[in-house]
């Protein structure tokens, strides 16, 4: 082909550079949202977006680098896909809650398999309504107070097994020790199943939890959805979790059900069995999983599907392990790196406990342990962003929202923002003391989310928690040894906060 008849160019070189030219039109087209909507940002790389940044740096450094530039409203490009980062409390206060009508579902940012359809977060409109509505009593205070004793049962198993660990060695790595624990506890609130994932390093429960946890953004499909949303129709079957992992809990989940169907016993309390009452036989399940929005009522009246339970049982497992584990490891991170903290949490755990086992009871009146947990959550929050979706076009605070944007809180932006914490990065449980707390200022600590989306495991997470530190410190100092890293490297490939190298520490019997 001749260009201007100066010099001839083959046509499928034309042709390549036409393509070029059309996907570059096509990515700054899609690039330029905010600037048409006129939120500062920085600037994106054609189709990565700040996915670089991310990669690079984690959304934890990522988040409070840009804050400081941009403040507290900007946008940026995941791949093409648009995300307006908020970090202003009275911004996140209408988003959460004044008006949570207008933003009521999750953003499917990266669609999931339709499988995942069915689960509470994922679900939106009225579906996720119905699913709330038939999942929250499972975690009332009384729920969680009728599950006292299994979890106690899976402390001894923790306590038994620090022993064992820790013998002829320098330190135990805490993740490994809290991730068993934590799967135990799962199994057996959840599930009314014993799984030996505390004694058996090679526990088949542990292990596939931490093969369906393993993503990290640089995954070839979260690429591709990434840079071609409108491809998400076509990949969304491949799956982003492992599906030999998924396929392993649909099978537990399975067997559990079949073993409780058998039984015909109506004894259990726990998630399955509600569940299971709310299921009915009749219910629409369809061959391709797909289903008009019904409406609250007749939701109601169809009861939940097979789909439904099983889809909201992963969850269950997948949204109760990573969090809760890594919460125990840098709470135990914490106190082995402030002496003085945990001999005070250990006075008050001996004064009002003595030589009793914890309960949810006793465990939830002890305020510095309170005050410790939550200044780790502050600290190492294990979820570093939570999102809402614009359901209408809408304004926020004066910003205008269009239909469907992405709307992001950076949740460890804001908990280490100097203008609502006085030096951050020092560990210091008083912030939460009962003098201090009422100074917090309302939505700058967002460890569970908030508003009526908010983490609905939030009271099973903290029981399990402060019940695992009461006993842990009942029978043990934690201590650092050579191989603690001070402080910790924080996985940068991940969503939820862990530590990069894991987290060894000295665990010393009284
Ligand atoms: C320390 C432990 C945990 C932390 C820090 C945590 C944190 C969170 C956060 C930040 C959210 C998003 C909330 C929002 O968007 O406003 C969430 C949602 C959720 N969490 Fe947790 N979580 C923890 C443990 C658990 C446990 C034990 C369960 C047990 C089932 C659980 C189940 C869920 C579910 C199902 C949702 C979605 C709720 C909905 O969409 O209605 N989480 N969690």
């Amino acid at each position: 082909m001749e260009v201007l008849g100066l010099f001839s160019v083959p046509s499928w070189l034309m042709a390549i550079l036409l393509v070029i030219a059309l996907l570059l039109m096509y990515t700054i087209h899609k690039q330029r949202y905010f600037k048409r909507l006129d939120i500062p940002g920085p600037t994106p790389i054609p189709f990565l977006g700040h996915i670089h940044h991310i990669i690079k740096k984690g959304f934890q450094e990522m988040d409070m680098e840009m804050t400081q530039i941009y403040g507290n409203c900007y946008g940026t490009f995941f791949g093409n896909i648009p995300q307006l980062i908020v970090t202003d409390p009275e911004m996140i206060k209408q988003l959460l809650v004044k008006q949570f009508s207008e933003f009521t579902d999750r953003p499917r940012t990266i669609r999931t398999t339709k499988f995942f359809d069915s689960a509470i977060t994922v679900a939106q409109g009225e579906h996720w309504k119905f699913l709330r509505a038939t999942l929250s009593p499972t975690f009332s205070s009384n729920k969680m107070r009728n599950m006292t004793p299994l979890i106690s049962k899976c402390l001894d198993s923790l306590i038994q097994n620090v022993r064992t660990l820790s013998e002829g060695k320098k330190s135990v790595e805490m993740r490994e020790l809290f991730g068993a624990f934590t799967m135990d506890a799962i199994c057996c609130t959840g599930f009314g199943l014993q799984v030996e994932s505390q004694s058996n390093p090679d526990d088949p429960f542990i292990k596939n939890a931490k093969k369906a946890l393993n993503i990290s953004v640089g995954n070839l499909k979260f690429l591709l959805a990434a840079m071609f949303p409108e491809l998400q129709r076509f990949i969304r079957e491949i799956p982003i979790l492992n599906q030999e992992a998924i396929d392993f809990f649909i099978q537990a989940t399975k067997s559990a059900l079949a073993d409780r169907r058998e039984a015909q016993s109506e004894s259990y309390r726990d998630f399955l069995q509600l569940m299971i009452n709310a299921h009915q036989d009749e219910g629409t399940d369809n061959d391709n999983g797909e289903e008009k929005d019904l409406g609250f009522d007749a939701y109601k009246r169809r009861g939940m599907t097979d789909a439904e339970v099983l889809a909201n049982a992963i969850i269950f497992f997948l949204a109760a392990f990573d969090t809760t584990s890594n919460l125990l490891t840098f709470a135990s991170y914490c106190l082995a790196t402030n002496q003085d903290v945990q001999d005070r949490l250990r006075s008050e755990i001996n004064k009002e406990l003595g030589k009793s086992k914890p309960t949810y009871d006793n465990v939830f009146n002890l305020t510095y342990l309170d005050m410790t947990v939550n200044e780790t959550l502050r600290m190492y929050s294990p979820a570093q962003r939570l999102n809402r979706m614009a359901v209408l076009d809408t304004t926020l605070c004066g910003v205008k929202i269009p239909k469907g944007l992405d709307v992001t809180v950076s949740v460890l932006s804001l908990h280490y923002d100097t203008k609502y914490w006085e030096n951050p990065h020092k560990f210091d449980p008083e912030r939460f003391s009962p003098e201090n707390k009422d100074r917090i200022h309302p939505f700058t600590f967002l460890p569970f989310g908030g508003g009526p989306r908010n983490c609905i495991g939030m009271r099973l997470a903290l029981m399990e928690t402060k019940m695992a530190i009461a006993a842990l410190l009942q029978n043990y100092r934690i201590l650092t040894s050579s191989e603690t890293e001070i402080p910790p490297k924080i996985d940068k490939r991940r969503g939820v906060t862990m530590p990069e190298n894991g987290l060894y520490l000295k665990l010393e019997a009284l």
